[in-house]
């Protein structure tokens, strides 16, 4: 084994370099999935030595962390592997180390396997002017349950004064055919959203935040550092009642009100939310406007703070940079990916924002690439037929356009 066949480990951000000369205090940590052809499962240590900037570094592998036991994606091949690696030795490993990521070279190496959550039940439904019936809801939620998707975030528990199209919150969750597979979080603002959606019999729920002061008045009526306190009191009881909760970051790639956001504001809010217990934060590009550029540069710094296995990425299509941005995203180790069936969505609390990425398009570019998603894009065209027809409206999925979707 060979350093080598770790080609990004040369390619550590070299300000980091510079910055930190003494570079066995560091632990740097890299979250990859690699093709690891030769290696029997199980834990390995592996030290090699690498120069650069004429210094000699020694590698150490800490340890094979198996995906599928932290967020349970399906790495479980023998050909992938999720590697932490460690500059240094083994007794310099701190927790709270600064995390560095690193970036590739040369070919970058893509995940075998991207978890898709599909939001289109909640984040696509929620900004309809006309109340969509009940029954449809729970028959979308019914139908997406076939196609393979391990998640559906199905509604949520928000004032029906502020977001009428989800005041069925209840009936939808109490009324869909929950499948033994499929996961079905509900969006929870504060306690008061927790406990009905507890009653209502969610077993996972999601917390938002924003990185922007003025969406987080605009969508949550309070401050983030009051939406923190609010997400807190959520957290710990969801923790007595052992529900996992996912956490958003609204905003991560600029705001309808503020214009850009700086991506440290972006990476705060994101590690608050990890450190409070979420097991997972999605970083949601709420407007749509966002590039390549943006996506880089904010998971760069969010990275440094929050393990990648972690975080998940929103995009909405505003200005067709959505599939784009999710590319880039998965080329710096990002494997979970929110979208909505055929493009559905919009926060009503967002002027201007468009639909979120199709489900189709993903499923499409991620087949196309030989990733695997589980999900069968088939099914997923005939589901977004399905509520083009009720909505009486055109699918905004290019790859269902293209299949020739009626409508
Ligand atoms: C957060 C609140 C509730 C605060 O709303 P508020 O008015 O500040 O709340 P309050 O605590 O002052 O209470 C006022 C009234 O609301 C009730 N109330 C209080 N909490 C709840 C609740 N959970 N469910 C139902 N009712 C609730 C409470 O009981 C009271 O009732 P009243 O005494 O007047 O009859 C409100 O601002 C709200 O509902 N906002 C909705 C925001 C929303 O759903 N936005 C869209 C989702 S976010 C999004 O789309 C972005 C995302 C996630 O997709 C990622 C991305 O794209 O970036």
């Amino acid at each position: 084994m060979h350093l080598c066949e770790f080609t990004y480990a040369y390619s550590t951000n070299t300000n980091c370099f510079k910055k930190n000369n003494n570079i066995g205090q560091y632990l740097f940590v890299c979250h990859l999935v690699l093709p690891f052809l030769h290696h029997p499962k199980g834990t390995f240590t592996i030290s090699e030595q690498f120069e650069t900037q004429g210094q000699t570094f020694s590698v150490l592998i800490i340890s094979r962390v198996s995906p599928g036991s932290t967020s349970e994606r399906n790495h479980t091949s023998d050909s992938s592997v999720f590697l932490e690696v460690g500059l240094g030795s083994r007794s310099c490993f701190k927790q709270n180390d600064p995390l560095i990521s690193f970036q590739s070279l040369g070919a970058h190496e893509y995940p075998e396997f991207v978890k898709i959550v599909e939001v289109g039940p909640r984040d696509g439904l929620q900004n309809e002017k006309e109340i969509v019936p009940t029954e449809v809801k729970v028959q979308l939620i019914d139908r997406l349950s076939d196609t393979g998707l391990s998640v559906i975030e199905a509604t949520s528990f928000v004032s029906s004064k502020w977001v009428p199209q989800m005041a069925d919150h209840t009936e939808v969750l109490q009324g869909i055919r929950k499948s033994p597979n499929v996961r079905y979080p509900v969006l929870t603002p504060n306690m008061h959203g927790f406990q009905n959606a507890l009653a209502a019999g969610a077993t996972e729920v999601a917390v938002f935040g924003s990185a922007s002061e003025t969406f987080s008045r605009k969508n949550i009526n309070c401050s983030i550092d009051e939406s923190m306190l609010r997400f807190e009191e959520v957290l710990n009881a969801a923790k007595d009642q052992q529900i996992p909760v996912r956490g958003y970051v609204s905003c991560a790639l600029g705001c309808p009100h503020e214009g850009p956001i700086d991506p440290s504001k972006v990476t705060e809010v994101a590690k608050r939310l990890y450190e409070m217990g979420c097991y997972e934060v999605s970083l949601g590009d709420t407007v749509g406007v966002g590039t390549p550029g943006s996506m880089a540069a904010m998971l760069r710094s969010v990275t440094r703070e929050v393990p990648c296995r972690a975080l998940a990425v929103h995009c909405h299509d505003t200005y067709g940079q959505a599939l784009a941005n999710i590319l880039t995203a998965l080329q710096m180790g990002v494997c979970v990916v929110d979208s909505a069936v055929a493009g559905l969505g919009g926060c009503p609390y967002a002027q201007g924002s468009s639909g979120n990425v199709s489900t189709e398009d993903v499923l499409y570019m991620l087949h196309g690439m030989g990733i695997q998603t589980g999900v069968d894009l088939s099914k997923m065209i005939a589901v977004g037929d399905f509520i083009c027809h009720s909505l009486n409206r055109k699918t905004n999925s290019r790859v269902a356009q293209a299949r020739g979707s009626q409508l």
